[in-house]
């Protein structure tokens, strides 16, 4: 998550104009301004993962668009607009809490930026019995959650984070006691995010304990690994690239117009009049998805389409066409030569944002699912490689340094005949999580095959990077894996290789894997700098 407090109560500001521009002069076109602001900033909360104040944002969001209409339904009603104008109130309100809480913030977002840096985030347990949930708080431990236990009734400490996670155990507690709690929790606790566990698999429990303001459940039962998964995710959202989206719009007020709208909503935005420019816009521009318009002089948008179609690259990026056809039978046409959805103007601004977002979103899982790793969500072997290259090609321009490191888990196939498969699926999941957690953001971590991980240092030196990795290796080897009523531990050994001293990156894989074979030689469970790069160095 980057954490932005500024930006934040920026935004809130502009909803609050917004707001104010509407209540003097009540008018259909200034509540689309409202409207649309109100979108962006529920977009905005989402893309932070921002959960507390989402759920006042979206309620908020949704009263908003129901009183949407027409012309003829603005002014709305006194009531109406009272209750917008508190749940605007009470909205800036939280924001203003949480961008007070910004220098705890920031200190969370800094943290990432040194080389081998880690984060400890505290997680509240609320429950009759965290004796049963004691793997799961020792888990925890291990990729920087710090657990606190709290009694059912009790409360949070006065200098808990403004936006605490806490997890509840339902387990021994009536249906209306804990519905209760949540909404009590909620209701004190705006930003948390909270996690209920041993919550029925029953629609409409499930129904109730989101409804009375948990943001996630988990049945009785449930794998301690989904929810120690699900905890380390809401705990480290990832950073998205801003959306990009290529505009085709012989008509250059209707692209400018198109283009206001979607940068309203942090969409990055390039037009074209000349459809016949499109493949250089595509691959100079490489966007997430083209908004096309029907009927251009040239060409019409599903010629266009036709032909981006015929590049293998272009085949699934979404195009989205905009028209003043309403004729049902030519859009299913468009739609079937190459389309993906079909807008007619005029068009509803925050239906064009939900649409072209939605778009994106699919097709970015699509790609995600094609470079990285279903098991453990880091790079797969081909993007470590196509990573490590840029990674490498940067640091030969620049004068800077690139530590590469091999990995792989200490007597993996004893795990596997011991333990099982799933068991050993889970422990090179743990690696990748305390990887992830511990490495920075700029930093490229990859599965390169099994048990075996390519890591790249960015700015490191081979020496830098083995201290990093040496605290990773003494702290995986100390999580105790649980199995049955017992508990293992597991080692790895790694080798380093760094540029300057290798100059490709066959080159530095190969004297990483060379030093990742020495360390197993000599008894594992240690790391090795390559002899050449030390030779170099
Ligand atoms: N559970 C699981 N096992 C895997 C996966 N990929 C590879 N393996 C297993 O990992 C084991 C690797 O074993 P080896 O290469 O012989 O080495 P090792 O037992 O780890 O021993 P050393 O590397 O010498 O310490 C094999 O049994 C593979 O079947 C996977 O995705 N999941």
């Amino acid at each position: 998550m980057s954490c932005s407090p500024v930006e934040l109560a920026q935004k809130n500001q502009v909803l609050i104009l917004t707001w104010q521009r509407y209540r003097k002069a009540p008018s259909f076109e200034n509540f689309v301004e409202f409207a649309v602001s109100l979108n962006a900033f529920t977009d905005y909360l989402i893309d932070k993962s921002i959960t507390g104040l989402l759920h006042a944002s979206k309620e908020l969001e949704q009263i908003a668009l129901s009183l949407f209409g027409d012309d003829s339904q603005h002014p709305v009603s006194d009531m109406s607009m009272q209750d917008l104008h508190d749940r605007v109130h009470t909205l800036s309100k939280l924001v203003e809490g949480y961008v007070h809480a910004a220098d705890r913030l920031a200190d969370r977002c800094t943290d990432k930026g040194k080389v081998g840096s880690r984060t400890t985030r505290i997680v509240y347990f609320v429950g009759h019995s965290p004796q049963r949930w004691q793997d799961l708080l020792g888990q925890l431990s291990y990729f920087g959650v710090k657990v606190i236990e709290l009694g059912w009734g009790d409360n949070l400490p006065l200098d808990a984070s403004p936006n605490p996670l806490i997890i509840m155990d339902t387990d021994g507690v009536s249906v209306e006691g804990w519905a209760a709690r949540i909404k009590a929790l909620r209701e004190y606790h705006k930003l948390a995010q909270i996690i209920g566990l041993s919550i029925p698999s029953d629609f409409r429990l499930l129904q109730l304990a989101l409804k009375s303001g948990a943001d996630w459940c988990f049945p009785l039962g449930a794998s301690l690994q989904g929810v120690v998964a699900q905890i380390l995710e809401m705990n480290d959202p990832t950073d998205q690239e801003p959306f990009r989206v290529l505009v085709v719009e012989d008509s250059l007020t209707a692209a400018r117009a198109i283009q206001r709208a979607l940068e309203e909503h942090q969409i990055v935005t390039q037009s074209i009049q000349d459809p016949l420019q499109v493949l250089n816009a595509l691959r100079q521009f490489l966007p997430d998805l083209i908004l096309m318009d029907m009927y251009m002089p040239n060409c019409t948008g599903v010629e266009a389409a036709r032909v981006i179609r015929q590049h293998n690259e272009f085949l699934s990026i979404p195009i989205v066409y905009l028209s003043g056809e309403t004729d049902v039978a030519l859009q299913v046409d468009a739609l079937r030569l190459g389309g993906d959805h079909f807008l007619t103007k005029p068009f509803n601004q925050v239906f064009l944002n939900a649409i072209v977002k939605s778009k994106i979103e699919r097709y970015r899982t699509l790609r995600r699912s094609m470079f990285h790793d279903s098991l453990t969500g880091l790079l797969n072997h081909t993007s470590t490689k196509t990573s490590l290259d840029a990674a490498l090609n940067q640091a030969q321009r620049e004068n800077g340094r690139l530590a590469v490191a091999m990995l792989d888990i200490d007597h993996f196939k004893k795990v596997n005949d011991t333990y099982g498969h799933p068991v050993g699926d889970q422990i090179i999941r743990s690696l990748a999580w305390l990887l992830k957690q511990r490495l920075r953001k700029s930093d490229i971590i990859g599965r390169y095959g099994g048990e075996e991980f390519a890591i790249g240092l960015v700015g490191a030196d081979a020496e830098q990077a083995r201290q990093v990795l040496d605290r990773i290796r003494g702290d995986f080897a100390l999580i105790e894996h649980p199995y049955r009523d017992a508990r293992f531990n597991i080692t790895f050994s790694a080798g380093i290789a760094a540029f300057p001293g290798g100059d490709t990156v066959a080159d530095l894989i190969n004297a990483a894997d060379e030093a990742l074979y020495t360390s197993k030689r000599a008894g594992r469970n240690r790391i090795t700098i390559a002899a050449a790069i030390q030779g170099h160095a």
